[in-house]
């Protein structure tokens, strides 16, 4: 299929994996770009060096665009907004904060720049700022999340911006990209889906989670103290944060919960103490498919069922 985002991107699909903090590595990014996607290496909270490494490496391993995810959040933005810079990195997404700052020496650098963003108000700034496209996410995402859901979101933004819109949060099947591409939106950006694939490095113990989890089992930590909401699985470590979160949590011990979970999640799969970041769609995922599988299937399904609806008018 053909949108403004297969053409700005170079891409077969208009299809962004999600720069998941600690999960988006050179070899989940490699093989959803070299499926036809555009794979993200995730910057998180990662030194400038560990990134830097992965940018090396998922060069080697495709010839296909791929991009890095700054999370504005971490402490390392400024430096990782000069590594991508440094290493030609094609596309740039940032999540959890405004890359407003950024923006001039990135496009100035031909760096296809992406921001992710929760509400109409800051992608008519980021538009302004000159963001080639937007990631509107819903709040069904897994991760960090704003309060709308796609359903609303999305329609809104794309009556708000001329530039290109892809959608996220909830989208996992051809059904998703369907409803996405009838929204307005140009492409989809997936994250949970790709948690069970076969070239996702994550322990088992979250692949597992993931293909376990029905509709309910995934829980909001920040929300009650008005930290950064997170949706991720429902386990003991969620019970605990939002019980100590009703006795009052501050900020930086709630930060200091969550970014360092996330790695007993990924590494060490600790199903009590680890931070399982996934979105609601977790439920309809049953099963570890290749990049490729995940990709086509998408795709195929959205285009059989586009026309097959058409025929009901
Ligand atoms: O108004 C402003 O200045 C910016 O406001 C914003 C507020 C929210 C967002 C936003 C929502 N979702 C996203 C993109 N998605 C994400 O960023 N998802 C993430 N998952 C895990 C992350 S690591 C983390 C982060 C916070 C607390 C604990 N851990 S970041 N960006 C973007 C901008």
């Amino acid at each position: 299929m053909n949108t403004r985002i297969t053409e700005l991107l170079g891409v077969k699909y208009p299809a962004i994996q999600g720069g998941m903090a600690w999960v988006a590595e050179s070899t989940l990014a490699a093989a959803v770009s070299n499926a036809g996607g555009v794979g993200l290496i995730a910057g998180g909270a990662a030194p400038v060096d560990v990134v830097r490494e992965e940018i090396r490496k998922v060069k080697k391993l495709t010839d296909n665009p791929f991009g890095v995810n700054i999370m504005l959040m971490s402490p390392n933005a400024e430096d990782l907004a000069q590594l991508v810079i440094e290493e030609q990195v094609p596309i740039v997404t940032t999540g959890a904060g405004n890359p407003g700052k950024f923006m001039e020496a990135w496009k100035t650098a031909g760096i296809k720049v992406i921001p992710v963003v929760p509400s109409v108000a800051l992608a008519k700034r980021m538009e302004r700022a000159g963001a080639d496209a937007l990631v509107a996410e819903g709040t069904e995402a897994g991760g960090h999340i704003g309060e709308l859901t796609t359903m609303a979101l999305v329609p809104q933004i794309v009556d708000a911006v001329d530039i290109p819109v892809i959608a996220a949060g909830g989208i996992a099947d051809g059904r998703g990209l369907a409803a996405a591409l009838m929204l307005g939106a140009e492409g989809v950006q997936m994250g949970t889906v790709f948690l069970a694939s076969d070239e996702c490095q994550i322990h088992d113990n979250y692949k597992n989670l993931v293909l376990n989890a029905k509709d309910t089992d995934s829980a909001v930590t920040g929300r009650i103290s008005g930290c950064a909401a997170c949706r991720q699985i429902r386990n003991k470590f969620t019970k605990r944060i939002m019980e100590k979160e009703r006795e009052g949590l501050t900020q930086e011990e709630f930060e200091e919960a969550c970014t360092g979970s996330l790695r007993k999640a990924v590494k060490d799969g600790d199903k009590d103490n680890g931070s399982f970041m996934a979105g609601q769609i977790a439920g309809m995922i049953k099963e570890i498919r290749s990049c490729q599988e995940i990709l086509d299937s998408i795709f195929n399904d959205a285009e059989e069922l586009i026309i097959r609806k058409s025929k009901q008018f």
